[in-house]
């Protein structure tokens, strides 16, 4: 078994000619190839945004006149670097940042997920720790995702490091998904409390993490620009790691350094959507009728530079190079996949269904009917960006395997008890759609991974499926619709076939949402 798992890990780097073989034998050998083929390239697009490679790419230390380069502006570096950070991902990101420029590093301070550092050390990643005589001093807090007393400790040390700066000094902020629970810093009289059930009750009642955080900003010290602010009149360099759909860098982590542009208008706005105004604890209410006329309130970042580092588009253009590299003709259709994942799972089913005729020409292929249906679901998701037309132009050129790759984030309505994420969910409903409907003369895998390598509550990343699935599935007793009904697609995938279709990395120790791969092989 072990020896048949390393010739297919070798077969899998083999040139793509070479893995389509015909005949029934050999197409099951190469099917299997082919599907580690695939995995080994989510793996690599996600190596690609892990943290060293991203702030070796963003950083350019001159080591003789201590220049350092950030994108074009030049700062010098002389003992007066300090360093902080919050996000799910900043352990690594400041231990790459020390290894960089750590004989600079002053003082360093950050904010990272309770139990980050043992779930680091006990998957051997070495590189997402700190060394042992670090000058970062790591607080560990905000479990489950909302803010604790942990993350407020770590947030009142955050603020008073950058208080303490001067105009000598250069402040690197490291910034990435879930750094808003890892901050927090109500403004008085609002207490953590207050926040806290405010943040949750906006969740649970389906607020928008662009809601959600115009509200964190209005009641934060440090959110929506009030961390530069502290900083001021020192430097700041933000390196952003991009967890939300389109970069806004005044909303991933609640832009603590960029300045806030919204007003108490926009907060009641949003309060009364959610039908949250009229129960508003005291302290809330004072606070948002200070902030309009509150002069400490930041108006400008003009010494902050923020700058992107990592993100879903990035992402998907690595893994794009490196499907071209491997003989695919690979396109990237959109890296805003948002909506309920009922509705996605059906764009890429019909998505394939379509492509596939496109691809091989096929009498019995996808008819008008399903040209105009795709048509509808995409004008129903609203995707800003989606490339359909030139995506499926490129489809009917390349006489050869195609890759079509997206990201985002789609949503799962919770209707059952069962286990899994959004990209077991997603695929396993895809794996359904593409069972639906022969797909003509042409083999097709779709694969739906978290970067950060845990997708909800589970151990795994994701999943791939093929238009099998759900026929295999039944041959091993196991019933696709009732595992959907369920939300239950972890513990599909887990028995499936001994769980070999289920992604497993390990936490990644980087954020750039999920990435979706639909993968056509012509015959
Ligand atoms: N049984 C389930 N089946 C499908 N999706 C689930 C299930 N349980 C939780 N989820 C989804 O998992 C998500 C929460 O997990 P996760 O922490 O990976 O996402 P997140 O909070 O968006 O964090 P990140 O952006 O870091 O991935 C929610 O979107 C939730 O709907
Ligand atoms: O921390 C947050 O606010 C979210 O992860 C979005 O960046």
């Amino acid at each position: 078994m072990a020896t048949a798992l390393q010739i297919l890990r070798h077969l899998a780097q083999a040139p793509l000619r070479l893995l389509l073989w015909r005949g029934p034998l050999a197409r099951l050998a190469s099917s299997m190839a082919l599907a580690e083929q695939v995995r080994q390239l989510f793996e690599s697009t996600v190596r690609a945004m892990l943290p060293g490679p991203l702030l070796q790419r963003a950083l350019s230390l001159d080591p003789d006149t201590g220049q350092l380069k950030v994108r074009d502006r030049s700062f010098q570096l002389q003992q007066n670097l300090y360093l902080v950070g919050f996000g799910k991902a900043v352990l690594g990101m400041a231990a790459a940042a020390e290894e960089l420029l750590g004989q600079h590093l002053v003082q360093g301070v950050i904010s990272v997920p309770k139990g980050i550092r043992a779930a680091m050390e006990c998957a051997g990643k070495q590189e997402m720790l700190l060394k042992p005589h670090s000058r970062i001093q790591v607080f560990e807090g905000a479990e489950g995702n909302l803010p604790d007393r942990d993350a407020l400790r770590a947030a009142l040390a955050i603020r008073q490091l950058a208080e303490g700066l001067t105009a000598d000094d250069l402040l690197l902020v490291l910034i990435s998904g879930g750094g808003s629970a890892l901050l927090p810093a109500p403004i008085p009289p609002v207490t953590l409390e207050e926040k806290q059930t405010l943040t949750k009750l906006l969740a649970a009642r389906g607020a928008t993490i662009q809601e959600l955080n115009t509200i964190r900003k209005a009641l934060s010290q440090l959110k929506g620009g009030g961390l530069a602010q502290a900083a001021y009149p020192a430097q700041v360099v933000s390196l952003i790691l991009s967890d939300v759909v389109g970069d806004p860098v005044e909303v991933i982590a609640s832009g603590p350094t960029v300045a806030s542009v919204h007003n108490v208008q926009d907060c009641l706005y949003i309060l009364n959507r959610y039908g949250l105004r009229a129960s508003l604890p005291r302290s809330v209410k004072t606070v948002l009728a200070q902030a309009d006329s509150d002069p400490h309130r930041p108006h400008t970042c003009g010494h902050v530079l923020n700058v992107i580092i990592g993100s879903n588009a990035l992402a998907l253009a690595e893994a794009q190079k490196q499907a071209e590299a491997l003989g695919y003709r690979a396109v990237v259709l959109s890296t805003a996949i948002q909506g309920d994942v009922k509705s996605v799972a059906q764009f890429y089913g019909l998505l394939a269904r379509v492509a596939g005729a496109r691809l091989t020409q096929h009498g019995a292929g996808a008819s008008v009917k399903e040209d105009e249906q795709l048509q509808e679901l995409v004008a129903q998701l609203q995707l800003p960006d989606l490339q359909l037309k030139g995506a499926l132009e490129a489809v009917v050129c390349a006489q050869g395997p195609v890759c079509l790759l997206a990201g985002g984030e789609p949503t799962v309505q919770l209707e059952g008890s069962g286990r899994g994420g959004r990209n077991q969910e997603l695929a396993l409903r895809v794996g359904a759609e593409l069972g639906r409907w022969p797909l003509g003369p042409v083999d097709v895998l779709f694969l739906s991974g978290g970067t950060d390598g845990q997708d909800g509550p589970t151990a795994a990343a994701g999943a791939w499926v093929r238009p099998e699935l759900a026929s295999q599935a039944a041959t091993e007793g196991l019933d696709v619709a009732a595992f959907l009904a369920h939300n239950d697609s972890h513990t599909f995938f887990c028995r499936f076939q001994g769980g070999a279709h289920l992604l497993h990395t390990g936490l990644t120790g980087t954020n750039v949402m999920d990435v979706h791969f639909l993968f056509l092989w012509p015959w």
